[in-house]
């Protein structure tokens, strides 16, 4: 081609805008190769399915800590400056998360719970939740190498526990932690949760609860009233997850590996006065008489199921129970986002609604509390507006 251009000029000229075109397929390839790249790696994050693993392998991990001190006659019970109380079981399940989570997603926040200024003034708690911690795999090598090692000393586990301060919000990715929801419901032998979710710019994209004092069987779960906690040995206990889009899961809690899972609904109820209610069991937590009013409205005379803690969003989704309601009691209260994460999107992947009483979703973009709601009302999609219509009109908001 070359030798039938003509003058060298012309040849030299010719040369230039061959290899400029060139240089131009170049970079337009390089573009599509880079776009082509950068779309695969949304899509890849879009499946939450790394950030699931580690969340469900880090709350099966600190449940065996949990389980340990459940069964300890000394819990290092610890009352807070709200009067609540914490245990070694709280501090310690939350070091062992916030570590996971921050080996696997370091740039990520993190909006726990608990913080360490109760420990540092006391060195004897301290070392007892150090021993516990310390000691705690996961008995599947796999497993325990993704959650990242283990932490160094009591300082470096002190140092975790306070990562989960961050103030939250609206935008980028933050965990929310409740190492044990239900706290009342642990001390007195019942119900309670770890519970973990993961928001990006203010959405629950991920939810796990682990829940060992529940049945592995759905059917069972309706028999599970106040203080009559199952047997928390291996292989009872119940994990749950959801991914958003993706549906709900569970499976049995293990000392290893995960167990395989199931998909979970909730129950089909054609008739809202065939519904059963789980409602908690503190009354200074939930409003038991408003609950009981809003029954009678539906027409529902099924008994309440009382439960401590997200265990009463779990067994809801898993169709044991039917709608959670947690009116107010004091009206300046606001529920804290690490109460609710997880369990709002476990119901919403079940097949269910979860709003507030005046049937706003819950708005996780507030920062650590749910301060633009009141209250929780959970039901299947097809019962809400008729379940919020009963609540309405016994708090006399219509
Ligand atoms: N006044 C008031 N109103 C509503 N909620 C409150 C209130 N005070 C505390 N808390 C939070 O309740 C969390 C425990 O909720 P539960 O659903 O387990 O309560 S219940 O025992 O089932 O009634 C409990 O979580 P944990 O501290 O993790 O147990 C608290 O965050
Ligand atoms: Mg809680």
């Amino acid at each position: 081609v070359l030798l039938n251009c003509g003058t060298k000029t012309a040849v030299s000229r010719k040369l230039i805008l061959a290899s400029s075109v060139i240089a131009g397929y170049r970079l337009r390839l390089s573009a599509i190769l880079c776009h082509l790249r950068f779309s695969s790696s949304i899509a890849a994050d879009m499946t939450y399915e790394h950030e699931r693993r580690v969340a469900e392998l880090a709350v099966q991990r600190a449940t065996l800590l949990t389980k340990k001190v459940f069964h300890e006659k000394a819990k290092g019970e610890l009352s807070k400056d709200d009067k609540s109380p914490v245990t070694k079981g709280d501090f310690g399940a939350q070091a062992l998360i916030i570590q996971a989570i921050s080996k696997n997603f370091p740039e990520d926040e993190i909006v726990a719970e608990e913080e360490s200024s109760e420990l540092r003034q006391d060195s004897a708690l301290r070392s007892e939740i150090w021993d516990l911690v310390k000691d705690i795999k996961l008995n599947d090598q796999p497993s325990d190498e993704l959650l990242g090692g283990s932490l160094e000393n009591e300082e470096a586990m002190m140092a975790v526990i306070d990562q989960g301060k961050s103030l939250g919000g609206s935008k980028g990715r933050i965990w929310a932690l409740d190492p044990i929801d239900g706290t009342k419901g642990f001390l007195r032998g019942g119900q309670y949760a770890v519970c973990l979710a993961l928001i990006v710019d203010g959405d629950v994209k991920v939810g796990v609860i682990g829940c060992p004092n529940l049945p592995v069987d759905d059917s069972e779960s309706l028999t599970v009233g106040i203080g009559s906690q199952q047997s928390d040995e291996d292989g009872k206990g119940v994990l749950f997850s959801a991914v958003q889009g993706e549906g709900a899961v569970s499976r049995p809690l293990t000392s290893a590996g995960l167990s395989p899972s199931k998909p979970i609904h909730m129950r089909p109820v054609p008739d809202v006065s065939h519904a059963v209610f789980c409602e908690g069991v503190e009354a200074a937590h939930s409003n038991q008489g408003d609950n009981a009013a809003v029954a009678q409205r539906l027409g529902i005379s099924a008994p309440s199921v009382r439960l401590d803690s997200q265990a009463k969003y779990c067994s809801i989704a898993r169709g044991a129970g039917d709608i959670y309601l947690r009116l107010p009691v004091k009206k300046d209260y606001q529920e804290k986002i690490w109460d609710h994460a997880a369990g709002d999107l476990l119901v919403r992947e079940a097949g269910g609604q979860v709003t507030d009483i005046y049937g706003k979703r819950l708005d996780f973009t507030k920062g650590r509390t749910l301060k633009d709601n009141k209250g929780v009302v959970a039901a299947p999609v097809a019962l809400q507006d008729q379940v919020i219509d009963a609540v309405q009109i016994v708090l006399n908001l219509k």
